[in-house]
């Protein structure tokens, strides 16, 4: 199989609401055409791998994961620099991405992300800006953390001006279900093509 036949990719910050909109993109593609692909995914397997810790504890929301955050950031700038699509290349393998031709890129949080992404399948991606209020985030859970929200995982992207699609994620659902049509069509197009 000539694979992916396209790529899509969402970006934006926390809770703006970038893996809802991914998963009803991928329950609409069907998991036969689609995989959604996490990024975020291999860093902490390979963490715990090389480290010998434990995966489950280091992905669930306990205070275990707090003790290594720091290493982990710098181990994973570590390896971008000396290849920036490290992360990217991973979390394809992890989930097998090879055997689907609709790639969902669920969290494109850094420039060397998208610009992977766009020098290895930049004829076939869509490349999509969520956005959503502050009042709305903050009532799905958002709350302000210095280090998280002001590093380079949140802001990394803000200067982007050139996103095919932007989402106001605001809960209007009429204006939702046109824009996810929207990403359908192109990838429709780009299956048939
Ligand atoms: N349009 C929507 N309608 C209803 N609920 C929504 C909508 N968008 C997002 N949510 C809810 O808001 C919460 C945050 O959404 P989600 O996890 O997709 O955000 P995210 O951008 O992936 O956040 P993070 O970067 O923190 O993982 C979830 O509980 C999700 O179900």
């Amino acid at each position: 199989m000539d694979c992916p036949k396209c790529v899509v990719l969402f970006s934006g910050k926390r809770k703006s609401g970038k893996d809802f909109v991914a998963e009803r993109v991928f329950n609409r593609l069907g998991a036969e055409h689609a995989v959604i692909i996490r990024l975020s995914a291999p860093i902490k397997s390979h963490w715990a791998e090389k480290e010998g810790l434990s995966l489950a504890e280091l992905m669930g929301t306990s205070e275990y994961k707090e003790t290594y955050r720091k290493n982990m950031i710098k181990w994973g700038e570590e390896k971008r620099l000396e290849d920036p699509g490290y992360f990217c290349q991973a979390a394809i393998k992890m989930t097998n991405a090879n055997l689907k031709p609709v790639w969902i890129i669920s969290d494109a949080r850094r420039m060397t992300d998208l610009e992977w992404f766009q020098s290895h399948y930049g004829n076939s991606l869509l490349t999509v800006r969520i956005r959503a209020d502050i009042d709305v985030r903050k009532k799905r859970g958002w709350i302000f953390t210095q280090g998280v929200d002001d590093a380079e995982t949140e802001c990394g992207l803000d200067s982007v001006n050139s996103w095919n699609v932007i989402i106001d994620n605001n809960h209007s659902e009429d204006y939702l279900e046109e824009k996810i049509d929207e990403i359908l069509n192109w990838v429709k197009n780009k299956l048939s093509s």
